[in-house]
């Protein structure tokens, strides 16, 4: 999976980029680096058949790599999220659904949130998602504008347009990021960089280091906790509108006061804004990607959507849509390949089972007490009894009546997580990824822009030289969620709609939740 090499590169560059981004200089950024270079250390040992099984990483971690460990991890009561979560706390005692490990409290606030994210409440809110998906195809048109189309980079596209919604979803507040600029600095944050430093570290969590106000003090005179102070600001004068997704700190806040109300409302923000915009973007940017690599993916998936809908009208949450099986196909091959949350979701002991008797097993290994476990997406996806041929973009895999199927082990999908911790928000992503994908395709033809096709994807100069290598695969950074750039695309306008009107004339009215 990775070599001593890359670990200790990849260990001393991020203590260096962290010395960097926090000013700290001279003596003090050798001694830091020194200190912390060796803990990130990733040590391949790796243990079972084939070396595929479980791998140590770090002096009290293990990383399991089979369908019954993501079994016996994420569906077991004897396990909580590990204590590393608690670097998103904005203070001692205040938690959000991300990082309560109490599971009482957790489960509380699941139940909340659970209500905005249902069938029912996705129904009102598909108006303002439709709305701003026809925004995103009013942009594509104008990039086709003039003799030669312009390149669009994906990435910074669809981060606006799924940071809109959520903006609607969580705050009611309209960000406006895919028309206007002030409040764009929200898509380019570090905090994921932080927040999985302190994951990775949960020592400099508890020496406050990657908490919520240290993270304000980066950005300083900066706009993001501008942004999100406007919107929570705005969020908490106008309280009557209780349904979107702040409604659950509202419900269990105990604070009356507005000031710290609005401290206890952030940390459960920044976790929304990202778990349920940058999660959808980079799914996104992953299929366009893909799509644009692979031109028989290409077609089929543009003849299902044109054999399936007869009007643009047509796209929309329901049976039409969600018979668009080879279009889930290419969505879930694209969350294998490239999984939004690519690291490891560390978990421990709960502390109920501190003085249990019996030991822990995980897929049939005594664990010892006080380890952190979990699997890790991205190498689980990559398993090649699991998913053979793993490098490869086959939708096929997915279609439950393909001779592929057959020879992959769809338990091992892992995108989502699985439990009681599991992703709450799979109907809204499904639906989401599926509106922008089925009418991107109505209204275009897409390929990948030519003067940028070495710079995305693909190995990089030193894997060539490596030969590690040799497939094309959307390129994700671990920061817990993933952060990427691309794909450049060209778009056209499809042959029938030239000249029309690219669902200006049929946007729903944007009503509210
Ligand atoms: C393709 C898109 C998405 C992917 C791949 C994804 C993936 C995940 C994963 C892996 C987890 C578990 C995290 C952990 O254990 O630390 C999670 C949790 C969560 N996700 Fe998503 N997510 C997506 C979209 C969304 C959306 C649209 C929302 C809506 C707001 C959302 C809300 C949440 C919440 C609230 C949790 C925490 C659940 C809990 O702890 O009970 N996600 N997601």
């Amino acid at each position: 999976m990775v070599n001593v090499r890359q670990s200790v590169f990849f260990s001393a560059s991020t203590a260096f980029y962290f010395t960097h981004c926090v000013g700290i200089q001279g003596p003090f950024q050798l001694g830091f680096l020194v200190f912390t270079a060796p803990t990130m250390l990733i040590i391949p040992t790796s243990i079972g058949e084939h070396g595929r099984t479980m791998w140590t990483m770090g002096p009290n971690k293990l990383v399991f790599n089979t369908v019954q460990a993501l079994h016996d991890i994420y569906r077991n009561e004897r396990f909580t999220k590990s204590h590393a979560y608690l670097v998103g706390s904005s203070e001692p005692g205040v938690y959000g659904i991300f990082n309560a490990i109490d599971k009482q409290l957790h489960q509380r606030k699941r139940n909340l949130v659970s209500r905005v994210l249902n069938e029912r409440s996705m129904r009102s809110f598909e108006p303002i998602m439709q709305h701003q998906v026809n925004i995103l195809v009013q942009q594509l048109r104008r990039s086709c504008d003039g003799s030669q189309p312009r390149p669009v980079n994906m990435t910074e596209r669809l981060k606006y347009l799924a940071m809109d919604i959520m903006g609607q979803l969580a705050f009611s507040f309209p960000l406006k990021l895919q028309t206007e600029t002030t409040h764009r600095s929200v898509v380019a944050s570090k905090a994921h960089f932080y927040l999985n430093l302190g994951m990775q570290l949960p020592f400099l969590g508890t020496l406050s280091l990657v908490r919520l106000p240290f993270l304000r003090s980066q950005f300083r005179g900066g706009s993001y906790f501008k942004s999100l102070e406007t919107m929570l600001r705005s969020r908490i004068a106008g309280r009557d509108n209780k349904q979107d997704l702040l409604y659950l700190t509202d419900r269990l806040s105990v604070s009356e006061d507005d000031e710290v109300l609005l401290r206890e409302m952030e940390s459960e923000a920044v976790f929304f804004l990202s778990a349920g915009s940058d999660t959808i973007s980079t799914t996104l940017c992953a299929v366009f990607f893909y799509l644009s690599r692979n031109p028989e993916c290409y077609r089929k998936l543009t003849h299902e959507i044109h054999s399936t809908f007869n009007s643009e009208s047509d796209i929309r949450n329901g049976p039409q849509l969600t018979n668009c099986h080879y279009m889930r196909a290419c969505i879930d091959e694209a969350l294998r390949m490239s999984p939004p949350l690519p690291g490891t979701l560390w978990r421990e002991e709960a502390f109920e089972y501190r003085n249990a008797a019996e030991p822990f097993m995980v897929d049939g290994h005594i664990v010892p007490r006080g380890t952190q476990i979990g699997v890790n997406a991205y190498a689980m996806h990559h398993n090649e009894e699991y998913f053979p041929d793993s490098f490869t973009y086959k939708p096929e895999r997915w279609l439950p009546d393909s001779p592929e199927a057959a020879r992959n082990n769809r338990n091992a999908f892992a995108a989502f997580s699985t439990g009681s911790r599991g992703c709450v928000g799979k109907a809204m992503a499904y639906l989401e990824a599926s509106l922008v994908v089925a009418k991107t395709l109505w209204y275009f033809d897409f390929e990948q822009a030519s003067d940028t096709a070495e710079t995305v994807g693909g190995p990089t100069p030193w894997e060539r030289e490596n030969g590690e290598r040799g497939t094309e695969e959307f390129e994700l950074r671990d920061m817990f969620v993933a952060d990427h750039d691309g794909p450049h695309l060209v778009f056209r306008p499809r042959q029938t709609n030239i000249g029309g009107d690219f669902g200006a004339n049929r946007d729903e009215k944007t009503s509210s939740l």
